[in-house]
């Protein structure tokens, strides 16, 4: 069993990184970092160039680029609805996404890898805030569970193999994330970039009512992108154990107040209604983010400051036609 490790160790400016998923929100976000850290030889194709879901294809290419470092920020991702829709693709697509990767990055040589999971592995019910232990011990929230189940296979193969190799890989465990290059699709993004595009587009063209999915009570915590950047390569300079470790602010709010914020933000002054129709999913996972700020990361955007960031963002590339959706 590998013992945990906390020594600060840089990694090499020059070594050849791989960010998977370059093109998302939050490879986007660590390419954007690496660069700016000094880092000279990122490589990241995209799906059409790289299925990662082609086991034959992702073995040939890291025999071919042969990455010593990799972040996996390649998923298939969505919010509730897409999540609660489309499991069977949230499960199987992330299952080999993972798998080809991780076993292709053991079979070439990559000696630092981060696995980015997130919140919804851990139990609807669980402790708050909830701690990095909470993992495996009680039922899923079932919107989720799919993706959830893939994410925790996730965690446990980089285990595997920090047991059987020695191997110092790690995972990370991002709450709610938001920020410049989200999905915004009104029906399969998550709910910060689907609030900004349902508040734009009502006061643009002068409805006076919006509705929301869900009761509003649901508590969420949301950390920009560019924070969780940081905390990657923090991670990868400061961090070797196997247990997964948290990302997040440490605070929370109900969606209903989250809603009246965006809309403050975005200058819509209509009604703000809710459709209990639509899912909840877990009513709260706010993360004990102790294990990271003790290695010295702390978030530094504050959540309205992040929202109108990103709104100008959103309203640029909405102008520009280069939005994803
Ligand atoms: N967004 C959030 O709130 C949270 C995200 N996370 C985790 O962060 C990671 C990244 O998520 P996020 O950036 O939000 O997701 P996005 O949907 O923004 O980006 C996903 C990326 O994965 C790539 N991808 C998807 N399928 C394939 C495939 N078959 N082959 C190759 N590449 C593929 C896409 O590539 P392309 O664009 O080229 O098609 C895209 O760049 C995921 O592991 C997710 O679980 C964790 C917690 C919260
Ligand atoms: C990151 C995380 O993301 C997902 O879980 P989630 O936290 O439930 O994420 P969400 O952002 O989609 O919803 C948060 C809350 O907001 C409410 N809500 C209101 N109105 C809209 C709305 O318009 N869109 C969305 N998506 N939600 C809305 C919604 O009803 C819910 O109560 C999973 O994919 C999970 O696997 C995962 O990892």
């Amino acid at each position: 069993m590998a013992t945990d490790r906390y020594d600060h160790r840089p990694l090499d400016r020059s070594a050849r990184v791989l960010v998977a998923g370059r093109r998302g929100l939050v490879g986007s976000a660590v390419w954007r970092h690496l660069a700016r850290e000094g880092f000279t030889d990122l490589v990241g194709p995209g799906s059409a160039e790289l299925d990662l879901r082609e086991r034959g294809a992702v073995l040939d290419w890291f025999a071919a680029v042969r990455p010593d470092v990799v972040v996996l920020a390649a998923a298939r991702v969505g919010g509730i609805k897409a999540n609660a829709t489309r499991p069977a693709e949230f499960l199987s697509d992330n299952l080999r996404i993972q798998v080809n990767v991780l076993d292709a990055a053991l079979k070439h040589g990559t000696e630092r890898l981060l696995f980015l999971g997130s919140s919804c592995i851990y139990p609807k019910f669980a402790e708050q805030p909830i701690r990095e232990q909470a993992l495996l011990t009680g039922p899923l929230e079932p919107t989720n569970d799919a993706y959830a189940i893939a994410k925790i296979a996730g965690i446990l193969q980089v285990q595997a193999v920090r047991r059987q190799y020695g191997l110092p890989w790690i995972s990370a465990m991002p709450t709610n994330l938001y920020g410049p290059g989200d999905n915004f699709h009104p029906e399969h993004s998550h709910v910060l970039p689907s609030l900004i595009r349902r508040f734009h587009e009502a006061k643009v063209s002068g409805v006076r009512r919006v509705v929301n999915w869900g009761s509003g009570a649901p508590c969420r915590e949301f950390l920009h992108v560019d924070d969780l950047a940081r905390a990657c390569l923090h991670l990868l300079e400061s961090y070797d154990a196997d247990s997964p470790v948290n990302v997040g602010t440490g605070t929370d709010l109900s969606i209903r107040e989250l809603a009246a914020l965006v809309a403050d933000v975005v200058g819509y002054r209509g009604s703000i209604e809710w459709d209990p129709t639509q899912p909840d999913g877990t009513p709260r996972k706010l993360l004990d983010v102790s294990r990271l700020t003790a290695l010295g990361w702390t978030p530094r955007i504050d959540l309205r400051e992040g929202i109108a960031q990103t709104y100008a963002w959103y309203v640029e590339s909405l102008e520009s036609g280069t939005l994803r959706h």
